[in-house]
């Protein structure tokens, strides 16, 4: 990054400034009241300083273009889970293994072997392929729960992700309680709250033991679930054979997929109904517009996504005109970049038709190598849930105020009931 023309300095250019000696506000963000609205707060740091802020263990970087500009420099950072690993105390559980093992937390190398592997599964094509999947278990969820008339949107939304993710692996549809449940434990690791080890552990056992059963007897009869056609798994495998990478690697993927797709999809999905129960001409709209609904999602991405980031700086880096030491712990808020920013009109309006220059565009799936790699299955979930739920769950409104998740962690809705009049078929 160049550093900045500063007249001042004989140099001609400004001379950076160390981070830790800069004035910035810190963000006491383990609390209930900073989830519920953690806006506020990051409205006071950028009033004094337009991109930073300060919180316990390092420093966040909240404005969208400064988390654009450096989340592509992979080079100068690396993903490190060293500390939450410690401050969990978790360094021989199975949780913690996995914490280390997983692919985002992998070295250099090996990530990109199994990037390089798997990525070519992942397109927008493929994810295209598995919508009628979506579309299925969307019905099949809607035939189950609209005719109730009010449920809790969260808790319904929640065997979605879960139920798809089943499907694309070909795993039996009676396994989808036991990995919600695993899922709903694991979702709470990133609280840092090291009372969870033993109920972390257990899941972690119940998900090792389910994809390592899935994955003998998938090889034992190979496109086993969907006759000829092979589905997520059978590539999962064939890439891993092609590539040299063990059933232990697969086995991690497996879980890991389960564990990025489920309460990112469920908190988008639950906070998408909560801003449209405000829009309800949006809302209506949804229902026979399915270009529509891509630009909903999108929107709603802007304003919302359950995900922050973290790395550490492998050497100093100059950004701007502030110096970041080689080693420092950088959070990026991805979360509320698209309202905490200096560049976008209006930006805590929702407005699914405006339009987005291409340095504006949301960062909800992160960016660089890591940059989320079940995006397009993420978005086409999404659209297909939108499209059908406007068509089944008519003038929702919500019956009790939404509770808040921890915000360092899955971030998003915790609770949302709903009342609604279900469609006559
Ligand atoms: C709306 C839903 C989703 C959101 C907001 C989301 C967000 C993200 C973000 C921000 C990252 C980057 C993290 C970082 O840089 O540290 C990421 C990575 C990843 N996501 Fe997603 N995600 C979603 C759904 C999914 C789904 C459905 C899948 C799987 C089918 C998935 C698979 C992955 C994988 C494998 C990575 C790691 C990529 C790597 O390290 O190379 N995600 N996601």
């Amino acid at each position: 990054m160049p550093a900045q023309t500063n007249p001042q300095h004989p140099s001609g250019h400004a001379e950076p400034t160390r981070i830790d000696n800069l004035d910035l506000q810190h963000l006491a963000w383990n609390s209930a009241e900073f989830s519920a609205d953690p806006y506020a707060s990051f409205e006071a740091a950028r009033a004094v300083h337009p991109w930073l802020a300060k919180v316990n263990g390092g420093y966040v970087v909240f404005d969208l273009k400064a988390i654009r500009d450096l989340l592509v420099l992979d080079d100068q950072f690396r993903t490190s889970f060293d500390g939450v690993i410690e401050i969990m105390g978790a360094q021989d559980t199975a949780w913690g293994r996995f914490a280390q093992e997983q692919m985002i937390a992998l070295p250099e190398r090996e990530h990109r072997i199994l990037r390089d592997a798997f990525a070519a599964k992942f397109t927008p094509r493929n994810a295209n392929l598995l919508r009628p999947i979506m579309r299925e278990q969307m019905q099949r969820l809607l035939t189950e729960w609209a005719s109730k008339g009010q449920f809790d949107f969260e808790e319904f939304a929640s065997y979605y992700p879960v139920s798809v993710m089943a499907r694309m692996i070909g795993a039996p549809l009676d396994a989808i309680p036991g990995l919600r449940s695993a899922m709903e434990v694991l979702g709470l690791a990133f609280s840092l709250d090291s009372r969870l080890l033993p109920d972390l552990d257990r899941a972690m056992a119940e998900l090792d033991a389910f994809s390592y059963q899935l994955i003998a007897e998938r090889r034992a009869k190979p496109h086993a679930r969907f006759g000829t056609e092979p589905d997520l798994l059978d590539l999962l495998l064939e890439a891993g054979s092609e590539h040299g990478i063990t059933d232990r690697q697969v086995a991690d993927l497996l879980i890991f997929l389960f564990v990025a797709g489920y309460d990112t999809s469920k908190n988008v999905l639950t906070y998408m109904i909560h801003v449209l129960i405000s829009h309800p001409q949006s809302y209506q709209r949804c229902a026979t517009d399915m270009d529509y609904c891509r630009k909903v999602v999108e929107e709603t991405l802007r304003m919302f996504t359950p995900a922050f980031t973290f790395r550490a700086t492998k050497e100093d880096i100059v950004y701007r005109d502030v110096l970041i030491p080689k080693g420092t712990m950088m959070f990026f808020a991805l979360n509320v970049a698209g309202r905490i920013s200096s560049d976008i009109a209006h930006s805590y309006d929702f407005d699914p038709e405006r339009t987005t220059k291409a340095d504006q565009r949301h960062v909800g799936f992160g960016l660089g190598k890591h940059m989320c790699l079940g995006q397009y299955i993420a978005r086409a979930q999404l659209q297909e849930a939108l499209h059908l739920i406007a068509q089944h769950l008519l003038q929702p409104r919500e019956s009790a105020p939404p509770g808040w998740r921890p915000f360092p962690g899955n971030w998003g809705i915790k609770g949302l009931p709903i009342e609604f009049e279900p469609a006559v078929p």
